[in-house]
């Protein structure tokens, strides 16, 4: 019988796979008929070819991306449930296949769902308990094309007890998923989603939606899959306005990188926290009493300030060359000039232009003045040239620069930085300590910290010249022009349907080097996203949630992360104070919703309890989770012979060593605080070269070396914590970096401690 159900669904399949065969081979056609068009010389109609064949070279590339696991559940509806509602006549079968794309056969009957569409929720969502009108649930799970085996689960109420009602969904599929040895890049879990994660994949896109959960409950899978969700259910919207994905690091970012275009979902901005003033990436960390200050909302003022302070009217009246011609700068003129400019309420930079329109219109009536004073005719025509002797004397720009100086963002917060005294000037109420903690050399580089100040300087200031707001301009009106464009060609080709016009604007723009949605969303400053997900987000400071609000004015945001785990100084302590800059105040009460994520799919048992037992007896705020499954390891807790440094990077390559003797090929994370960081590194590397990689290049590794920091969001088979007590007691936040390093591995975790001194 089971045999005998393996074929069916085996042939079933094979259906699909034919079926995606054929959509591969129209898809093949039409790139060729593309191709075999004959263009000529006309430039217009060659990019339009191109653009026309980029859209069909993507199509095939998403169906092969869908090659793999194609179709993973079946619905069989109950029969009694299907009588009562509005059953589709030609729907002969109570079975529905969900898969990662949807499909038609050739007569427009559905064969496969898409896992994202209404019909396809009963497959994540029902339980014995609430069977929404099925009967029965089959997950399938194959190697390449084959299904190597099927799982049922019946949805019989009858005699359920509320434990049996809450079992995990599809067990042995979710588990075989769950065990399999890690990569370095994380995977979708399409397949084996289950209730509790879906409800919020599903959730409404507009407003504020809070995920807290526990590590390796699934919040950055769930925080992926809805993002492919709500661009699938919001297509239109969201295509336009684009999605962005802030995770925490770039090595997260190469870790994560790969989900979403499994999902057949390309056009999404990926940044990490430091890449999110364009123009910039950041990624030297402040000291945390440094990032505490930088990531204070008084930050926001004190540029604001700063920027004010940056108009002078000189206490005392200047003397001018005006090409030869004395003329003395009254401090009115300039008084008066910067009163008109700032009347507008413009940007620091666009008023500027304004400024020194005023003040140069006075400037020439009082030359005219004065030429007419000593005999010179002077009459209205001749006001234009005169106003052009001004702008171009060199006293007069001196004059007007230092009354009114064009600023950069970049230059602001260097001056702020390397300027004491001013610094001084404009936080009279700031201790000196706290002021030294700002200063730093002219040519530092900027840190993941200042991204938000420049982005709240840049807001102030406006646009630098006049130049890029044109651009600006001519760009947005070069999209209208591309879209109609692809519109007009979407008809002449008659691919109505087949092509959206977004996607081909997008390909007219990446041609003539102009970008794609994505890439001019995250090279602009002021692009509004459609949707936000944030990941890791209890680490991000006040000053970092108003950019982030700046860049979804529409609150939409999916925020997922886990208070327990902020090891960043400037990190909230409680979700009401995280959102309070996003959603303000007045919304605080109803502004959000909160949801939590309850099962640990990645920890075994014994790991997840000690991590837990130790974040609780340090106070940490942790979210009980229950893991899914033990392991047979447990935890060993090694002593080096000694302190010193050498001795200890030993002792993690023994414990390394041994690792890899219970499995060869699995991923070991070593976790070290910075200052151990780079001898057991070297260590490591010398004894296992080419095996062995620091920071995010680790992740192409077996074994990759780096700091808790850095090892948030990830996951290996083993872990090797380096120094215990370094890490505990090495940071204001040291318990919490210590909770995020132990809860890593899927599988080991060993823990090195350093020998006492003699
Ligand atoms: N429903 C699921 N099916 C299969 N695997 C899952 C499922 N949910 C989560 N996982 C796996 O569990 C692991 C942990 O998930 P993820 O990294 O999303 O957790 P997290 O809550 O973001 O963890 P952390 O807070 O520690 O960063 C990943 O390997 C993920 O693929």
């Amino acid at each position: 019988m089971a045999s005998a159900e393996l074929d069916r669904e085996r042939a079933y399949v094979e259906k699909l796979y034919e079926r995606l065969d054929e959509l591969r081979t129209d898809a093949h056609k039409q790139l060729q008929r593309v191709h075999s068009q004959d263009v000529g010389g006309n430039h217009q109609s060659r990019s339009e070819r191109d653009a026309f064949a980029r859209v069909f070279e993507d199509r095939i590339a998403q169906l092969n991306e869908v090659d793999e696991r194609l179709a993973f559940g079946r619905l069989e509806s109950d029969a009694d449930a299907d009588a009562d509602r509005d059953a589709d006549p030609d729907d002969d079968t109570p079975f529905r296949y969900i898969g990662r794309i949807g499909l038609r056969d050739e007569n427009l009957k559905p064969i496969l769902l898409d896992w994202r569409v209404p019909q396809a929720g009963p497959f994540y969502q029902a339980t014995a308990a609430t069977p929404m009108g099925i009967r029965s649930r089959r997950h399938l799970l194959s190697k390449g094309r084959r299904i190597v085996k099927i799982e049922d689960e019946i949805f019989d109420s009858e005699g359920l007890t509320d434990d049996e009602a809450s079992q995990l969904q599809g067990e042995g599929a979710l588990m075989a998923s769950l065990t399999t040895e890690r990569t370095g890049r994380m995977h979708d879990i399409v397949a084996t989603i289950q209730a509790e994660q879906d409800r919020i994949i599903r959730s409404d896109l507009a407003g504020v939606l809070v995920v807290q959960g526990g590590p390796g409950t699934g919040k950055t899978a769930v925080a992926l899959h809805r993002a492919a969700y709500l661009l699938y259910s919001h297509r239109d919207r969201l295509k336009s306005s684009g999605v962005l994905v802030v995770g925490p690091s770039r090595a997260f970012l190469q870790y994560i990188e790969a989900v979403l275009p499994s999902l057949g979902e390309t056009g999404v901005v990926l940044a990490s926290v430091g890449q999110l003033y364009p123009g910039v990436d950041a990624i030297t960390e402040d000291e945390p009493e440094v990032a505490v200050v930088k990531g204070e909302t008084a930050m926001a003022s004190l540029i604001e300030r700063a920027i004010r302070s940056r108009q002078r009217v000189p206490a005392e009246p200047q003397q001018l060359d005006v090409n030869g011609e004395p003329l003395t700068l009254e401090p009115h003129v300039i008084a008066n000039a910067i009163a008109r400019a700032n009347e507008k309420r413009k940007p620091y930079n666009e008023a500027r232009v304004s400024f020194v329109k005023t003040a140069l219109n006075d400037l020439t009536r009082a030359l005219a003045a004065q030429l007419r004073s000593h005999g010179n005719t002077v009459d209205e025509d001749d006001y234009g040239m005169l106003r052009e002797d001004l702008r171009s004397a060199y006293d007069v720009k001196v004059a007007l620069n230092t009354a009114w100086i064009p600023l950069s963002p970049q230059k602001l917060l260097q001056d702020l930085y390397a300027r004491p005294q001013w610094l001084a000037e404009l936080t009279p109420t700031w201790s000196p300590a706290k002021r030294a903690l700002l200063r730093r050399d002219r040519d530092a580089p900027f840190t993941v910290s200042d991204i938000p100040l420049l982005d709240e300087a840049a807001e102030h200031l406006g646009e630098h010249n006049e130049r890029s707001a044109a651009l600006d301009r001519e760009n947005k009106q070069q999209r209208k022009r591309d879209i109609e464009n692809a519109e007009n060609a979407i008809r002449n080709m008659d691919v109505e349907g087949l092509v959206h016009a977004e996607d081909l604007a997008d390909n007219f723009a990446e041609l003539a080097s102009r970008g794609t949605t994505a890439e001019r969303a995250a090279a602009d400053r002021t692009w509004t996203y459609g949707h936000i997900v944030v990941d890791e987000a209890q680490e991000l400071s006040p000053m970092q949630w108003r950019l982030l609000r700046r860049r979804g004015p529409m609150r939409s945001f999916t925020i997922v992360g886990d208070i327990a785990q902020a090891s960043a100084a400037a990190s909230a302590s409680s979700w009401r104070e995280a959102v309070l800059p996003l959603v303000g105040r007045a919304k605080l009460g109803d502004g959000w919703r909160l949801e939590e994520l309850t099962v640990n799919y990645r920890t075994p048992t014994q790991i997840a309890d000690a991590a837990q037992q130790m974040a609780e007896e340090h106070g940490l705020p942790v979210t009980r989770s229950t893991s899914v499954r033990q392991s047979e390891w447990p935890i060993v807790t090694v002593r080096a012979s000694g302190a010193g440094d050498d001795v200890l990077a030993q002792a993690v390559l023994d414990a390394v060593t041994a690792d890899r003797e219970i499995d060869s090929r699995g991923t070991i994370g070593v976790i070290a605080t910075p200052a151990a960081l780079d001898s057991v590194f070297s260590a490591l590397a010398q004894a296992l070269p080419g095996e062995t990689g620091l920071g995010a290049v680790g992740l192409t590794r077996q074994v990759a070396v780096m700091t808790p920091q850095e090892a948030k969001g990830l996951e290996f088979d083993s872990v090797v914590i380096v120094d215990r007590t370094a890490i505990l007691e090495g940071s204001t936040r040291g318990a919490s970096a210590l909770y995020v390093s132990m809860t890593r591995p899927t599988q080991r975790l060993t823990i090195v401690e350093r020998g006492s001194s003699l």
